[in-house]
């Protein structure tokens, strides 16, 4: 298994579009997925919870990664693939299968959701997953969701393990557990951000990039983003920002800027419950075929869809 942290940047985990009548629109979901690399995208993120991949068939699935992974091949992007539950046996079975994807360079793996076993037991789950993954596991850690807490110290054990190459840090919020952890992150450990409206100050503490919904909209500007923060760097590829790190002063108070106007974004795109109000603003650009979502989640109302574009739009002008 080829290891290496996730390239520097914003990876977008792709929605699933669908047709009027309900089918999942591949054709789409190709264009899109092209779109997005042309205006910036780092790589892209199959079967991740905005693609709502907990309504999709095993053979949907199958044919949403395809044509993801045809796209990363063509372009020679990376694609990380969201695989694992909280049944380790079953998250073991889930990872084998990305064998078949040579196109995957990690897997987007959630902390076990609902069972909320220890501290303990959450290592050891990720120590079986990690042994046996044909490819690096980037942790999902988004406690809300999964009712599962994670201090700074149990992520740095995760990050230790071989085989485990970042996390998507979703905690909802930024605290002195993010500062103690981005502080002293283990070698070649990635934390990307995976709260949208918490990007920029994430990149401020030294994030590697994001793996954001919101980047399907404004791409390039959330790309700029993560080039601002890091403009300064002065350690290699693959290392993380250490102090003494320069940014110039003009780049820092761009990149404040554009972090608040991006953030108002997110806010505005996360209105209603993800994706609901992405895919109606990609709608309304014509850029999928229906804005339409499956129960439970319902579609955005229309003053949703047009308060996030206005927000685009002036972030766009
Ligand atoms: O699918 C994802 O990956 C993401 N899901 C989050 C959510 O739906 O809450 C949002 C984040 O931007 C990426």
């Amino acid at each position: 298994m080829e290891i290496s942290t996730p390239a520097r940047g914003v990876h977008i985990p792709l929605i699933t579009p669908f047709t009027g009548t309900g089918e999942v629109a591949l054709d789409a979901l190709e264009r899109l997925a092209h779109e997005l690399l042309d205006e910036g995208a780092a790589g892209l993120v199959a079967l991740g919870t905005t693609a709502e991949v907990a309504t999709l068939t095993t053979e949907e699935k199958q044919s949403v990664v395809d044509v993801v992974a045809r796209v990363c091949r063509e372009r020679d992007a990376p694609l990380i693939v969201g695989a694992g539950s909280n049944d380790t046996a079953a998250s073991r079975e889930a990872l084998a299968a990305l064998r078949k994807v040579p196109e995957a360079v990690a897997a987007l793996t959630l902390v076990p959701y609902f069972t909320r076993p220890s501290e303990a037991g959450v290592i050891a789950h990720f120590t079986e997953l990690a042994a046996d993954s044909p490819v690096p596991l980037v942790i999902y850690h988004v406690p809300y969701r999964t009712g599962q807490e994670l201090g700074a110290e149990a992520l740095r054990k995760l990050g230790a393990l071989p085989g485990i190459v970042g996390v998507k840090y979703a905690t909802g919020a930024l605290n002195a557990s993010t500062a103690d952890l981005m502080a002293d992150p283990p070698d070649g450990f990635a934390v990307l951000a995976g709260d949208d409206v918490l990007f920029a100050p994430l990149l401020a503490m030294g994030a590697r990039g994001g793996i954001l919904a919101s980047a399907h909209l404004a791409t390039a500007r959330f790309a700029e983003l993560v080039r601002l923060w890091h403009a300064g760097d002065t350690t290699h590829e693959g290392d993380t920002t250490h102090e003494g790190d320069t940014t110039h002063e003009g780049d820092t108070a761009h990149a404040r800027g554009l972090g608040h106007r991006l953030a108002t974004l997110s806010a505005a795109l996360f209105a209603e419950p993800n994706p609901t109000v992405i895919k109606g603003v990609l709608h309304a650009q014509g850029r999928i075929p229906s804005p339409a979502v499956r129960l439970p989640l319902l579609p955005a109302g229309p003053e949703s869809i047009s308060a996030a574009l206005r927000v685009l739009d002036s972030l766009t002008r």
